[in-house]
């Protein structure tokens, strides 16, 4: 015991040792590191974005032309976003541009009652030609999940069915898409997806549609109005709807079976449109082509990133004009009194 106690003085003395040499290496490193960080720090800080236009590696493609190009078409809008028309763009810059990233594009389309019909056609077809080599999770609503057909996916495509109400009046399933979109994108697809496309599936694919049609807000050019003056477009002329576009006023008449972009972006797409459905509804409004016109309003004020020649967007019936090179999406040709609950 009394070995122990004459053992006190030495310990005090080497703790208090250890506690000094901590404390002067202690501040003598701070204060170099403080020095270090005043010269190497630099005073302004960038956001780090990555870059949109990436390639990856080296390729070979055709030397693009300064002097030509399409001159049978538009080829940009009035505020610089590209209307992407075959021979507009180089598919292999924009697979090198895109293919190494693992973007997965979600895509939504809905089949309530008859339209189930369309959606063996609609996804064979998306097999083939939409979006081939990239992740795509189909978000498939129906009123009838058991009638989903089984079609063989390529690797990286999986889909998820949503059983959603169906309804007695094709209006209202039509714009209650707006409705489940936000709503799913909200509780799945903003974790599980980087863009998304909103398609109507009464449609067949007939051509490659790949990562060009990529942006943050992508809205499609209706086949039935490219065409036509601005007074004569289908948009909504009462001034007490929220879809209101007066006659002096208007792009081009974008149609309903084509939204895309970023999934944030396509969510204040949904939200907005369904919000004004609302209240239009509220006020017994419904706009001459319900989601479509409030789609038109929508784009006007919030001028799309990227525009889609009709290409992506065709109707089988119509004769191909002299402008469209190939038809890559096309809606098919339905009998409204035989799929349409009321027609
Ligand atoms: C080419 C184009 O832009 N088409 C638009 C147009 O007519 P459409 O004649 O193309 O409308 P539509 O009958 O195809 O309805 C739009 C979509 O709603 C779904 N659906 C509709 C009815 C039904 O009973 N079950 C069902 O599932 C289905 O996904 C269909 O593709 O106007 C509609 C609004 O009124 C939509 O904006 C469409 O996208
Ligand atoms: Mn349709």
């Amino acid at each position: 015991m009394r070995f122990f106690s004459s053992l006190y003085p030495l310990a005090f003395i080497m703790v208090s040792g250890v506690i000094a040499l901590f404390y002067v290496s202690h501040t003598t490193l701070t204060s170099w590191f403080r020095r270090d960080v005043c010269f190497s720090q630099p005073s302004i800080t960038f956001v780090e974005l990555p870059s949109e236009m990436h390639m990856s590696e080296r390729v070979q493609y055709k030397q693009p032309s300064v002097l030509h190009g399409r001159s049978d078409v538009a080829s940009v809008t009035p505020w610089l976003a590209p209307i992407v028309w075959k021979d507009t763009y180089d598919p292999v810059v924009f697979d090198h541009i895109y293919k190494n990233r693992n973007l997965t594009i979600a895509t939504t389309v809905f089949a309530v009652g008859k339209y189930i019909l369309f959606m063996h056609d609609f996804l064979e077809t998306a097999e083939k030609y939409f979006m081939v080599g990239f992740n795509v999770h189909y978000y498939i609503f129906t009123d009838n999940p058991k009638a989903v057909p089984e079609v063989k996916f390529s690797p990286g495509r999986v889909k998820t069915i949503i059983e959603v109400p169906g309804s007695k009046r094709w209006q209202e399933i039509s714009s209650r898409r707006m409705e489940m979109i936000q709503k799913t994108i909200e509780e799945h697809i903003k974790d599980e997806a980087d863009y998304i496309f909103c398609l109507d599936v009464d449609t067949k694919f007939y051509d490659y549609w790949g990562p060009e049609s990529l942006g943050t807000l992508v809205a499609c050019l209706h086949p039935g109005y490219y065409e036509q003056q601005r007074e004569s477009f289908p948009y909504e002329r009462r001034s007490a709807s929220t879809a209101y576009i007066p006659n002096n006023e208007g792009d081009y008449y974008y149609g309903g079976a084509v939204i895309g972009g970023l999934v944030g972006e396509v969510h204040k797409v949904a939200k907005t449109c369904r919000e004004n459905l609302e209240l239009d509804a509220s006020k017994s409004i419904e706009a001459a082509w319900q989601e479509e016109s409030h789609l038109n309003r929508y784009f006007l004020y919030n001028k799309p990133t990227k525009v889609l020649s009709p290409e992506y967007l065709w109707q089988d019936f119509k004769a191909k004009t002299k402008e469209i090179r190939t038809i890559r999406f096309s809606q098919v040709i339905k009998n409204y009194a035989e799929v349409r609950p009321n027609q």
